[in-house]
């Protein structure tokens, strides 16, 4: 066991592969207990008629609770267990159910605004960014969102347009410059990948 966790930060546009990145450093560090926290949990829960919901700009970093992210991600650190919040897509509210997490040698929070936060950056010992085009990203995203987040061809071009695109334009891109990685191409860049489970083990090796 390792005295301080590694905290690992993954981030990008929505679709550019940030959760499949981040099951790959996950599958890699096999020895070693990690956690996988996402900030799409920390969504803020709202009052609004389900209707209204709909309307909610999903990609605005105050659409996070991130200080509750931030008091999670720090107890994390000082290996104390955290109860994480879920979110349901469907209702477009968090639920009402919590997941336990115990402490771990190695923490990976992913997630599009992660790097917006200046607290949450201070945390992170390795911060990854995935980019990926965005016409790439937009079709990834009209497949999900349809099969697995109930959501209509419609709703998913005007949300895009709407807020999606802008707020990727004016918040995450520009978090780019705050990364120590850049992985292009998203989960099938095995190179980088393979440079960064490198670099995960080697700091696992001295902190153990
Ligand atoms: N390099 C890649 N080539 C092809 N498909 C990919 C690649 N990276 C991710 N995907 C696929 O794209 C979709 C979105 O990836 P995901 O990792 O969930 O993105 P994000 O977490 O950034 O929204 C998934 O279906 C995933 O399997
Ligand atoms: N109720 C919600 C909550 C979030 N979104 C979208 O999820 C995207 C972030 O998740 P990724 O896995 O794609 O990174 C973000 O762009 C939000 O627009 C949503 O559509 N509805």
């Amino acid at each position: 066991m390792v005295q301080k966790p590694i905290i690992i930060g993954v981030t990008g546009g929505s679709g550019s592969g940030k959760t499949t990145v981040s099951q790959r450093i996950y599958e890699s560090v096999a020895g070693h207990s990690v956690a996988m926290i996402q900030q799409d949990a920390y969504y803020k829960h709202s009052d609004l008629p389900i209707e209204k919901r709909r309307q909610i700009n999903f990609d605005h970093p105050l659409s996070f609770d991130t200080d509750r992210l931030l008091a999670d991600l720090q107890k994390l650190s000082d290996r104390q267990a955290v109860d994480v919040p879920i979110y349901d897509y469907k209702l477009r509210n968090p639920s009402a159910e919590t997941r336990h997490q115990e402490p771990k040698d190695v923490v990976i929070i992913e997630g599009i605004l992660i790097l917006d936060d200046e607290r949450l950056r201070d945390l992170m010992d390795i911060k990854v960014y995935v980019d990926t085009d965005d016409d790439i990203r937009l079709l990834r995203r009209v497949e999900r969102d349809i099969h697995e987040r109930g959501r209509s061809v419609e709703n998913v071009f005007a949300q895009y347009l709407k807020t999606v695109k802008p707020m990727y334009h004016q918040f995450i891109e520009p978090t780019k410059r705050y990364a120590d990685v850049i992985i292009p191409e998203g989960g099938e860049n095995s190179v980088a990948i393979d440079l960064l489970v490198t670099k995960v083990r080697s700091v696992l090796k001295h902190e153990g």
